[in-house]
């Protein structure tokens, strides 16, 4: 879902055995780069890296894609198209095609697997919290009450999920999604009486910051209208701080409210294996179960799933 939704953002691609091309050649470029590189043939990263098919594959597409836009015989409002207006600018200012790839793959690699982690997290810890899920149904029912039918969400509905929010951001809190964020000090400094020497690497444990009971009463229980209250700087990063804050954090919310919008008010769910071990090996921390359901229809119109 999050694939589909990331490559119709980026390049307004629909075709269903293209996006599983190119979503096989991203998974296999992106555990190639987060694995631990050995050139022995079969693991992760010399499939990935040493071959180099699956990110020469995709280059081609992406290639042939803008190839095809710079001829006109495509034109689409997306990410793309604004990447490709800027060739009407001075040299020092346009993208060249390995930049526009480069760009489409990072976004990819960024923003998709972290997103639909997030999604796992929200339908496991609403599952276990059936008070916060119950209070999630009535506030997205509402907004379909309120709508004309069949009509889409659109950005008013979207700013009027505030419990959503709260739910999102309890989601993003307790699954620390990106575990944490390493820097390099590029001087010796000192922070609160810690001296750390030019060169060293830093790790900004996310995880110990979001789960620190100075900062969040009882931060083992999901509870996400402990966001009615304002947050302390710097003790809620999900989407890390500063200069290098993610690019696509409004998008992976928008993105989260509306998956989180069709679930509660279509259906209810059960989990199919309460297995509650993480993934093996996974950079991002995920269920070993993958966190299977079983959906129930809560209106009469909508089918089973
Ligand atoms: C729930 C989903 C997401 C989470 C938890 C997340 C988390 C993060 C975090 C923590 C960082 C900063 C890492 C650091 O400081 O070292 C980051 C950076 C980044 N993210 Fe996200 N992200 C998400 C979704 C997305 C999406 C949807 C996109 C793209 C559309 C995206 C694109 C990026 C990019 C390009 C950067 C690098 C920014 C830079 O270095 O200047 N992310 N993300």
């Amino acid at each position: 879902m999050t694939f589909d939704a990331m490559c119709g953002m980026l390049m307004s691609i629909t075709e269903d055995s293209l996006l599983r091309q190119i979503e096989k050649d991203c998974t296999a470029v992106s555990d190639a780069m987060l694995s631990f590189p050995v050139m022995i043939p079969g693991t992760r990263y010399y499939k990935g890296i040493m071959l180099k098919q699956a990110r020469k594959r995709l280059m081609e597409t992406f290639r042939e894609i803008i190839a095809r836009r710079r001829r006109g015989e495509e034109s689409t409002d997306d990410f793309l198209q604004s990447m490709l207006q800027r060739d009407s600018l001075p040299a020092g200012e346009k993208l060249d095609d390995s930049e526009i790839m480069d760009n489409l793959l990072t976004l990819i690699i960024a923003g998709q697997t972290t997103t639909a982690a997030a999604m796992m997290w929200s339908v496991k810890f609403l599952h276990d919290s059936r008070d916060a899920q119950d209070i999630l149904r009535e506030e997205q029912l509402s907004l379909t009450k309120m709508k004309p039918e069949g009509a889409s969400l659109n950005q008013e509905d979207i700013n009027n999920m505030r419990y959503g929010l709260k739910v999102v951001k309890e989601t993003l809190r307790m699954s620390n999604v990106l575990l944490w964020f390493p820097r390099v000090a590029l001087n010796d400094c000192t922070i609160e009486g810690y001296e750390i020497k030019k060169g060293w690497h830093v790790n900004i444990d996310a995880t110990c910051i979001h789960y620190d009971s100075d900062l969040f009463i009882d931060p083992l229980k999901f509870n996400p209208q402990r966001f009615d209250e304002m947050q302390k700087p710097y003790s809620f990063i999900p989407f890390g701080s500063g200069p290098r804050t993610c690019l696509g954090m409004n998008m992976a919310k928008v993105t989260m409210l509306v998956f989180l919008h069709r679930l509660t008010s279509g259906y209810t769910w059960t989990l199919d294996d309460l297995d509650t071990c993480l993934e093996n090996k996974a950079h991002i921390p995920r269920l070993r179960s993958g966190c299977p359901i079983t959906l129930k229809s809560i209106s009469k119109s909508m089918p089973e799933a």
